[in-house]
């Protein structure tokens, strides 16, 4: 039955011979959005979308996937899917816009590979053999053999690994343009400006666990957490945290009768909450504590 839902997923088990890696995992992506699962290594992220994408068998629990269980799906609804994994396919010899032209050719209604290869920043690339490719490139040819296929449903597994800073912004756009014509997209990424940027919701998972499933602006009560206040003194650099932030700005303004040096005003990061999640320490523990007023 085709819903609301891209991913309806409830009580997800997937055990190795020595490891639960999926320990009862509930998901639910809505068509559009844009998830991005987050997580330490060896969290489960990757066995999980595997499951999804129909790679690998759950062991418990019911997974829906458009409208189909992937674990017996056809190639129809195969087609309805792109998928980044995170090992890139091996097809040396052939060129970047021979590999994309193929693929495209496997799909009923592929975008055009040349918009494709120019959305992924390959064009000077497209007579080079893939084997010639750098590493970032080669994650630009994945993304572009990901997206040709024009799926509905689109599974990013750590995709922008490996690329440079211009790269990455501009995979944000592709990405960003691809949310617009309505593509719905499951993202695992260790990036949380990634995840900030790009993602509607994101899924904190740890240890086969889902932790959290909120926005990146409300995970972990983020909306609500008190500010950071900090400046340069005479004496050095001075921070307090405080519920009412405008109110102290403003005693400082009128405390320097102007300017005041270095002034920040800052709540936790979305890599801050992350990482308290996950049990690990964070900036906001330790730096500065002796300087709170
Ligand atoms: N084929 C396999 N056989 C046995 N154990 C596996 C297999 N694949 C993964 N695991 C184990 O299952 C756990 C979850 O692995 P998984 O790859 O799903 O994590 P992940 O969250 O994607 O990690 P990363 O961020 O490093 O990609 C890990 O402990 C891993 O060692």
């Amino acid at each position: 039955m085709e819903t609301d839902k891209a991913v309806r997923v409830r009580g997800l088990v997937k055990r190795y011979p020595d490891k639960v890696a999926v320990a009862g995992v509930d998901l639910d992506i809505y068509r559009g959005e844009v998830f991005a699962l987050l997580g330490p290594n060896g969290a489960g992220k990757t066995t999980a979308v595997e499951i999804l994408e129909g790679y690998r068998r759950a062991d418990k629990g019911e997974v829906d996937v458009l409208g189909s269980d992937p674990a017996r799906a056809d190639r129809y609804w195969r087609a309805r899917i792109g998928i980044v994994a995170q090992s890139s396919r091996d097809e040396a010899e052939l060129t970047v816009a021979e590999l994309v032209h193929h693929f495209a050719g496997y799909y009923p209604s592929p975008r055009d590979p040349e918009e494709v290869i120019a959305a992924v920043g390959l064009e000077e690339k497209r007579k080079t053999r893939t084997r010639k490719l750098s590493g970032g490139q080669r994650r630009r040819l994945d993304v572009a053999l990901g997206v040709v296929g024009n799926p509905e449903l689109l599974f990013l597994d750590e995709p922008t690994t490996g690329f440079d800073p211009e790269a990455r912004r501009q995979f944000w756009t592709l990405i960003e343009n691809l949310r617009t014509e309505g593509t719905t997209i499951l993202l695992t990424t260790h990036y949380l400006d990634e995840a900030e940027q790009l993602a509607d919701r994101v899924g904190v998972i740890a240890d086969g666990k889902m932790l959290e499933v909120a926005t990146p602006e409300t995970l972990g009560g983020r909306g609500a957490r008190t500010a950071r206040v900090s400046w340069l003194a005479a004496d050095g650099l001075r921070e307090i945290r405080t519920d009412t932030p405008t109110a102290e700005v403003s005693r400082l303004l009128a405390q320097y009768g102007g300017e005041v040096p270095e002034l920040q005003v800052r709540r936790p990061s979305l890599e801050d909450i992350y990482l308290e999640l996950i049990g690990k320490p964070t900036a906001a523990d330790v730096d500065l504590e002796g300087a709170v007023r």
